[in-house]
């Protein structure tokens, strides 16, 4: 059963985010944080990066890719915002990033084309996530991480595994970030009723490919107006919003844009936990007993030690508990994928 705060904050939730944003000097906060973007001049890095430049919680933004970022450093480094920009880049200086953060955001990897699915990164994608991870766990362990990199249904168990073999494993500050499909649940579902996206509150729990997201309309606040047909096209949009997005871009790339604002949702979710004044549950792809999935997203309140408490299975009607059979069975493969690739 979903917790009352989770409906009831959810009109709260784009002033407190534009609050955050717009606070003068003289509003700082005492709690801040160094965050760090692994893949920061790649189409979400860069995105991503500006987003936390103006979030006043943010006081250090350490970036790191494979290419320059002294650059892309520079140029957010005059941006009228208290906040110091590190640029590091090569693979021997991401322990240089990582060391001393509070937050990582991994966003490192390759994007599909049209055509390919998200599994069909997994083996570009496999070992930059294992290094990023073994590296918090060695240099930044009560570091929050959050994984972008597709395909975030395997590469959590393959972060996961990769910080167990590196010494130290907190699966309350693991989270596989499905913050654009709540995103986009929440555009399609205020577009249909008319209403403010902002407004709208729906988990939607699983994982982050396909059949495996799984939008809870049951639990829709406001409550959904539609029948089950037009249930079923938002659900199918929402499961397809990243394949709309990829054959958009004709083989440039998929969403990059609307991940970076997801993300930076995500990384202010965190920083509100950390400083411990969490905002609304967030969805998020975590270790968890919700299903015999090993991870699985679900609404989260978020703390100063990660996942604060996790609210679990919300209630589901009988078409949204056929949906989660169907999700559990796959993402109990992926996540057997990732845990044999670290093998
Ligand atoms: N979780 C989600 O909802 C979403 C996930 N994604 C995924 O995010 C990932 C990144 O997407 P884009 O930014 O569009 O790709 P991109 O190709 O534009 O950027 C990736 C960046 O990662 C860097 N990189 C590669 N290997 C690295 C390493 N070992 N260390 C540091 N940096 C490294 C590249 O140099 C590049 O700058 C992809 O795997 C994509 O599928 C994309 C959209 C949504
Ligand atoms: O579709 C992709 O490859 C990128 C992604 O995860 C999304 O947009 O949801």
């Amino acid at each position: 059963m979903l917790g009352k705060q989770f409906q009831s904050s959810a009109i709260s939730q784009c002033r407190v985010c534009w609050r955050l944003y717009q606070a003068t000097p003289g509003q700082m906060q005492t709690r801040q944080f160094r965050v760090a973007v692994i893949g920061a001049v790649g189409g979400i890095g860069q995105p991503l990066s500006l987003l936390l430049m103006a979030n006043k919680l943010v006081t250090e933004l350490v970036l790191h890719d494979l290419t320059a970022t002294k650059g892309f450093g520079q140029d957010l480094s005059h941006i009228d915002r208290a906040c110091q920009v590190k640029s590091f880049f090569g693979e021997d200086q991401m322990k240089s990033a990582i060391k001393g953060s509070d937050i990582v955001m991994i966003t490192a990897g390759m994007p599909r084309k049209p055509g390919q699915t998200r599994d069909f990164l997994f083996d570009t994608n496999a070992p930059i996530v294992a290094k990023a991870a073994g590296l918090v766990s060695q240099h930044a362990a009560h570091a929050m991480v959050g994984i972008i990199t597709n395909p975030v249904n395997a590469v959590v168990a393959v972060a996961a595994e990769a910080m167990k073999k590196a010494g130290y494993y907190d699966p309350d500050r693991l989270f596989g970030v499905t913050t654009l499909d709540v995103v986009r649940a929440e555009k399609f579902i205020g577009d249909h009723m008319s209403i403010h996206p902002g407004k709208v509150r729906i988990p939607v729990i699983g994982g982050h490919a396909g059949t495996t997201i799984v939008p809870i309309f049951s639990q829709c606040q406001p409550p959904f107006e539609g029948d089950e047909k037009c249930i079923a096209s938002i659900v199918k949009r929402i499961q397809t919003g990243g394949d709309e997005v990829v054959k958009a871009k004709a083989g440039q790339g998929s969403a990059t844009l609307s991940m970076a604002y997801a993300a930076a949702r995500f990384t202010n979710a965190l920083m509100l936990g950390l400083k411990g004044e969490p905002g609304p549950p967030e969805c998020a792809y975590v270790q968890s007993d919700a299903t015999e999935a090993p991870f699985f997203s679900t609404p989260l309140t978020l703390g100063p030690k990660g996942i604060e408490e996790n609210h679990g299975l919300p209630e589901l009607d009988e078409c949204e508990k056929e949906q989660l059979k169907v999700a559990v069975d796959a993402l109990k493969k992926s996540a057997a994928k990732g845990v044999k690739f670290m093998e």
